[in-house]
């Protein structure tokens, strides 16, 4: 069991404390049903009315004691869970960060949307029905033994064909897991097309033809995902029918057909009866529970698997002890750098380099290409954040090796063609504000907004203008290396002219280290 497997990872002491609250519930459960069973045995025997006072106190302490027990287990059992799914939580987001930017661009977002927000909610959403399925299991069981001490035949046959029925419950359960993950694959198609609606709204709201065309295929793929759920809650509901239908078959089996072939049960065949009945309610919330469980548990079972493919995710050799780069270097060399996106089937791969370059400290290098020449995967390569697959990168002769390059990549303060503004300047604790007001007026953004703290105050803004606010960002890094990718491209023909005559240069001037006041 996929929860149970996620619980363990809390250590032994929720999953014993689950089984030792589920067992004691359990048994006082048990101990209701003896109890009864003994106070109608009484007035039958006694062909009277009255009530046996030590008997009824039995019975209410019981019923007490079962309630206290059924709610701490309930309620320690989804604190764990949350505690769980926290942890896993922030295991994958912590993978992802620390994921190689090459192959996670190749994995895709949406398994990771996925499991991060629906998987986890799924998870703690559901949690207390795994507490009714232990509870419900041991109760069964408590049950059958007490059948036992009345009735060693009738507890064979009952035991007998409760495994049988519960054997068929689970074949039928492992259908509907198959149902499950197909209708997971149709939801993640629809949330891509979801996705796909909001990035090209504009697109689709301009173009009427494009729109229904648009609409066509939503409608597709939303149909398929009905279907898909359609038949999840046919086989769920089918799985519970036959449930109900083999347990109360079994009931008539033994009221109707038994005592025919063996006096013994007959003898006792109304605390039999009592006992059965008493039963239904622990496995029909059995069969309610797995049926609603079953999501949970395919849920844990994504996760627990995506933990799997994120761990090959990692960067190769990034485990090893960090190893320092010069941070007041000479000069950067990349020599004889390549690499290659893997081909489309029928097409060449795109490949770049080999790279020879040396750039010195104080240097300023403009990179220029025609689009889908490769700059963009040059800058990549340069920042470290593609491996090359043939060549190396030295600092002051260092080659920054896997060890080195975490330490490589804090010498860069980046704005990327899709960059992206955070909602704080995370990592940027001594932000002076002197200094942030004066770049905030030389990038002439302080009338539209202001850093306050570590954020600004507005991030609804154009293109032009976060971009000038990526850039004040990034210069207060005070990191040796300024990266820009087309920075100017979406400034207007003033800012474009003061970047290039008047930003750059003061720049390259003041160095990294300089204060701006
Ligand atoms: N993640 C990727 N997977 C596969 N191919 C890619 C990937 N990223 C870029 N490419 C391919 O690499 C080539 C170079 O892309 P790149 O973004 O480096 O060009 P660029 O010079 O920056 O272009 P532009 O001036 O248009 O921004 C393109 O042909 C593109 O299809």
């Amino acid at each position: 069991m996929n929860l149970l497997r996620l619980l363990g990872r809390l250590g032994p002491a929720p999953l014993r404390r689950l089984v030792l609250y589920a067992l004691g519930s359990a048994l006082f459960s048990t101990l209701v049903l003896a109890l009864v069973n003994r106070g109608a045995e009484e007035i039958a025997a006694e062909k009277a009315d009255f009530v046996n006072v030590p008997l009824a106190a039995a019975f209410v302490v019981s019923v007490l004691l079962y309630m206290l027990l059924e709610g701490r287990m309930v309620a320690h059992l989804s604190a764990d869970a949350e505690e769980v799914v926290d942890t896993l939580r922030m295991r994958l987001l912590d993978q992802i960060r620390r994921a190689d930017l090459w192959k996670l661009e190749r994995f895709g977002q949406t398994p990771l949307f996925e499991s991060v927000t629906q998987s986890s909610q799924l998870i703690s959403q559901n949690s207390q029905f795994l507490a009714l399925t232990v509870r419900s299991v041991l109760l069964t069981g408590t049950i059958l033994l007490y059948i036992a001490t009345i009735s060693p035949v009738a507890f064979l046959l009952i035991g007998g064909l409760l495994g049988a029925g519960t054997w068929f419950y689970v074949r039928l359960g492992r259908a509907l897991e198959e149902r499950q993950r197909a209708m997971m694959a149709e939801e993640a198609s629809l949330f891509e097309g979801v996705s796909d609606l909001f990035d090209g709204f504009k697109e689709q709201r301009l173009n009427s033809a494009r729109s229904r065309d648009l609409n066509a295929a939503f409608g597709t793929v939303s149909g398929r995902t009905t279907t898909a759920r359609g038949a999840v809650h046919l086989h769920t509901w089918q799985q519970f029918v036959f449930g109900e239908c083999a347990f109360n078959l079994m009931l008539g089996v033994v009221v109707f057909v038994v005592p025919s072939y063996s006096s013994a049960i007959s003898a006792e065949l109304v605390k039999i009866t009592a006992a059965i009945f008493f039963m239904s309610a622990p496995v029909f919330g059995l069969m309610q529970s797995l049926a609603v469980m079953s999501a949970a548990e395919a849920a844990a079972g994504r996760m627990m698997a995506l933990e799997g493919q994120l761990a090959a995710l990692a960067e190769a050799g990034s485990d090893g002890p960090a190893l320092p780069v010069p941070v007041n270097f000479a000069e950067l060399r990349m020599e004889g750098v390549e690499f290659a996106f893997p081909a489309p089937p029928g097409e060449p791969p795109f490949a770049v380099g080999p790279f020879d370059l040396t750039i010195r400290r104080g240097e300023v290098i403009f990179i220029t290409g025609g689009n889908g020449s490769g700059k963009s995967t040059f800058i990549k390569l340069l920042t470290g954040l593609y491996h090359p697959l043939r060549g190396r990168i030295t600092v002051d002769g260092v080659p920054v090796g896997p060890q080195r390059i975490a330490a490589y990549r804090e010498l860069m303060a980046t704005v990327f063609a899709d960059f992206h503004l955070f909602a704080r300047l995370y990592g940027q604790d001594a932000i002076n504000p002197v200094e942030a007001a004066e770049l905030m007026r030389w990038m002439e953004m302080e009338r539209v907004t202001a850093l306050e703290g570590d954020r600004f105050g507005r991030r609804d803004l154009s293109a032009g203008q976060r971009k000038r606010l990526g850039l004040v960002a990034a210069i207060l890094e005070k990191a040796p290396i300024l990266i820009l990718d087309e920075w100017a491209a979406d400034q207007d023909p003033h800012f474009r002219f003061k970047f290039y005559r008047e930003v750059v240069p003061e720049l390259k001037r003041r160095g990294p280290y300089h204060p701006w006041r």
